[in-house]
């Protein structure tokens, strides 16, 4: 028997809070490609709502709550990495790709840097590519103040300008010319919706080190000292009683109205009284969207899971006034 030496190749997926990423890995898991796609997915907050919103698929998913990938949790993805090669080689799972999708809020540096750090990972993976996926409508309010955002274009081999409906065309031609003057080695691709060709972001072996080593010349140093702004905060709730849509709606239009500017984002899965779906909610500042979904299924339990994510929440409030809702 020949074994195969060819590394297993992995896809790092950023872009900040909101931008699509989800979007792209439903797209990911629902198109005809071949292959057969690991997927390990962070989130920042408590509650995980994104695993909860990829579409049914046959692919092993691993979720890491908890934390932020590119801190807290790195010796986790070591760990599920490592979990994933045995399970493979035990002939439990099968992939021949990993994707990573990271919090909205992670630095991928790091991610990367854990392929090339990590000996045992690094002789069965090798990095295909960083995909950064930019929100076009709101990446300019993050250009300035959030370092993030900039580190995730800086480091990005794929830019995905996705939301192009929401934008026209002066405005979007301003951010790439934005993004050109923060990674001109990039290369960039317009979306809506991510409605990308796959094989543009998926096996083009764009990770160059040398590029990476000339945004950060310390890439290969392992001291990692990301700080995320700690005016960033996740509040998430966790409800079985059904809540009341009306005053769910007024809850929600009165947040926008107040707090529009600091919340960054905010999602989630509610069960609605009277409602034999699930209502799914997603917010990015003032844009918020409440739409029914998939009929809850007869085995699960029907649970509201929302998280907010943003500067200066207060969560006492934010407490109250949900609970306001409950029906
Ligand atoms: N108008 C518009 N909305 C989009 C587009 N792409 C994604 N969205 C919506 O934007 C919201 C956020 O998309 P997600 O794919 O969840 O974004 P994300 O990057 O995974 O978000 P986080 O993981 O929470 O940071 C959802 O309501 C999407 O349906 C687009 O091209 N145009």
């Amino acid at each position: 028997m020949v074994l195969s030496t060819r590394k297993i190749p992995v896809t790092i997926l950023t872009g900040y809070l909101g931008a699509g990423k989800t979007t792209l890995l439903n797209r990911i898991l629902t198109e005809n490609h071949n292959e057969k796609v690991a997927i390990i997915v962070n989130e920042f907050g408590e509650v995980g709502i994104d695993n909860q919103l990829v579409v049914n698929s046959e692919e092993e998913i691993v979720e890491m709550n908890n934390g932020c990938i590119c801190c807290t949790v790195r010796g986790d993805l070591i760990r599920i990495l490592k979990t994933l090669i045995y399970s493979m080689e035990e002939g439990n799972v099968k992939f021949n790709r990993v994707l990573v999708e990271t919090t909205g809020l992670a630095d991928p540096a790091p991610v990367a840097q854990t392929f090339f750090m990590d000996q045992a990972i690094a002789e069965k993976f090798e990095v295909d590519s960083i995909v950064t996926v930019v929100d076009s409508k709101h990446i300019t309010k993050h250009f300035d103040t959030k370092d993030e955002a900039q580190e995730q274009i800086a480091f990005g081999d794929i830019i995905i300008l996705n939301k192009t409906d929401l934008v026209n065309d002066k405005e979007l031609d301003d951010v790439e010319t934005r993004i050109e003057s923060m990674n001109s080695t990039a290369r960039r691709i317009r979306s809506k919706n991510c409605d990308v060709s796959l094989k543009d972001i998926l096996g083009i072996h764009s990770f160059d080190l040398n590029v990476k080593l000339e945004v950060n010349p310390d890439f290969l140093n392992d001291h990692h000292h990301h700080h995320h702004n700690n005016k960033v905060t996740s509040v998430a709730f966790v409800e079985e009683r059904p809540l009341d849509m009306r005053k769910v709606d007024e809850w929600m239009s009165y947040l926008i109205q107040e707090k529009g500017e600091d919340l960054l984002r905010y999602k989630g899965i509610m069960n609605v009284k009277n409602s034999k779906q699930r209502i799914v909610f997603q917010g990015i500042h003032m844009l918020f969207a409440g739409k029914a979904d998939r009929t809850w299924r007869e085995d699960e339990k029907k649970i509201t899971q929302l998280v907010f994510i943003g500067k200066n929440l207060d969560k006492d409030e934010l407490q109250r006034q949900f609970e306001n809702c409950i029906a």
